[in-house]
């Protein structure tokens, strides 16, 4: 795409689906029903398409109300709650987009055991060796200055989507509703207030980290041909990832019981269709994946890198990371970003459930900034005085409600874990504000925030070490 093109709404919409459809959409059906039945996975999907259609029109808004905001997500929490959350957003953001990759290379090795067996699982020594060997090729791709990946995402968006509609409608044909409605409110069989409510629970971090990537059409409004275009882009993109979604979980959940999707290799969707048509199947689902994941992980690492160097221009991260080389890559933010992806593939070798475990940790800290732009599109709109006021409060009523219900959801113990993830940020924000503000480092309100998450922190390192959480 030259820059000069403007994007009209289909290929708005295309870029929202795309951004959401990455690696996740392969491995659903069994993340989904580990825990849940189908009529609990139903009930969930509903939460997720409110809360999230919610926090898409937010997103709208407030790229509509604020375009003097472009700095990332993150400048929502700064603009209406200040410094402070403004930087642990930034840094939630971050942390998310690169533990995210964590997770792909994960899924992406499952996929490539399929066809060499050295991978077989995708969280053995080959595979860290084989995603390491990867993470740097991409990091040497981006410091030559790879900027719109074009090509890149075209065929990426084509291998994702191809097998994902052909699972579909194959799955469609070969749906049974026999094996659907058996164990439709979870393996005990019948309803239950309580365990319904903790099977719908289980799901929330697995549909939010499908979604991760919703605020992605809004980046782009800048080229739309049309404003309107982005909002209308982004709430049919959205509905359109939500079917495909159901869909895929729905009609698994019609090809194979629910405790055997749950026992599936990464990634289900692979075996799930190998069990319908042959052998063939897994190997079509396997090469989309592997196609699909490795242009998501390019993609997330150029979005992973963005963040610090751009909050450092925007004065919430410290300078350095703003430093650019003459390829006018974020050097700095680009190297620490894949450093850490790097430390952390080597959790591969201590959590037997490497894929869960950083997808999930992932979407515990991108809770964060998701609520803050939530909170601030109610904000924002209790004090306007445009004539959409009331649907915005609603809007921002509906979405903060959902995250709050996320943070809920996700449970004590991811809660802790990501607050072992917030607290090194606290020392950042130490440094930042000894650049900014050396007269006044933290507020009173900020070191008690601050006190606490480090404490929690603490507390989880040793729960962790005494074996009380288990990764
Ligand atoms: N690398 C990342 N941070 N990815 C986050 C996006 C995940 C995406 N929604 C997916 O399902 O694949």
């Amino acid at each position: 795409m030259g820059e000069d093109k403007k994007l009209g709404l289909f290929t708005l919409t295309a870029l929202v689906v795309g951004s959401m459809i990455g690696g996740g959409a392969f491995n659903l059906a069994s993340d989904m029903a580990k825990e849940a039945g189908a009529g609990a996975i139903i009930i969930g999907w509903i939460i997720t398409g409110i809360g999230m259609i919610a926090l898409g029109l937010s997103f709208q808004n407030l790229t509509n109300k604020r375009p003097d905001l472009d700095g990332g997500i993150f400048s929502y929490a700064k603009a209406g709650f200040g410094n402070f959350m403004g930087f642990n957003s930034a840094w939630g953001y971050w942390v998310a987009a690169w533990l995210g990759n964590v997770a792909y290379a994960t899924l992406l090795f499952s996929a490539l055991g399929y066809f060499f067996p050295i991978f077989d699982g995708g969280q053995n020594i080959a595979s860290i060796i084989g995603a390491s060997i990867l993470l740097w090729c991409v990091h040497l791709l981006i410091l030559r200055g790879v900027q719109s990946a074009a090509l890149i995402n075209l065929v990426t968006t084509i291998a994702k989507l191809v097998p994902v509609f052909v699972f579909i409608v194959v799955g469609i044909f070969a749906f049974r509703i026999d094996i659907f409605i058996d164990g439709f409110w979870g393996q005990g069989g019948t309803f239950a207030w309580g365990a319904v409510g903790s099977q719908v629970k289980s799901t929330m971090l697995v549909t939010l980290w499908v979604f991760t990537g919703v605020e992605g059409a809004v980046v782009l409004s800048g080229r739309a041909k049309n404003k309107r275009d982005v909002g209308k882009a982004t709430v049919i993109g959205l509905i359109g990832t939500l079917i495909i979604y159901v869909l895929i979980t729905l009609l698994s959940l019609g090809l194979m019981q629910q405790a055997d999707i749950a026992q599936l290799k990464n990634p289900a969707m692979a075996y799930l269709f190998e069990s319908v048509v042959g052998k063939w199947g897994a190997a079509f689902i396997n090469l989309g994946l592997v196609v699909s994941a490795s242009g998501a992980w390019l993609g997330w690492t150029l979005l992973a890198s963005e963040i610090p160097y751009l909050a450092a221009k925007d004065g919430v991260f410290p300078k350095w990371f703003a430093k650019e080389n003459k390829n006018k890559a974020p050097v700095n933010s680009l190297w620490i970003t894949n450093g850490l992806i790097q430390l952390f593939l080597l959790t591969f070798m201590i959590s037997d459930q490497a894929y869960n475990f950083a997808f999930s940790l992932a979407s515990s800290a991108i809770l964060i900034p998701y609520a803050f732009s939530a909170f601030y599109q109610l904000k924002y709109s209790l004090r306007s005085k445009e004539k959409d006021r009331t649907i915005n409060i609603i809007i921002g009523i509906v979405a903060s409600i959902y995250g709050i219900w996320l943070v809920y959801a996700a449970g004590l113990d991811y809660l802790l874990l990501a607050m072992t993830l917030y607290a090194p940020g606290i020392f950042i924000y130490y440094k930042l504000q000894k650049q900014n503000h050396p007269k006044r480092i933290f507020t009173r309100a900020e070191l008690i925030l601050s006190v606490a998450i480090a404490a929690l922190a603490v507390f989880t390192i040793y729960e962790l070490v005494t074996g009380n959480i288990t990764i």
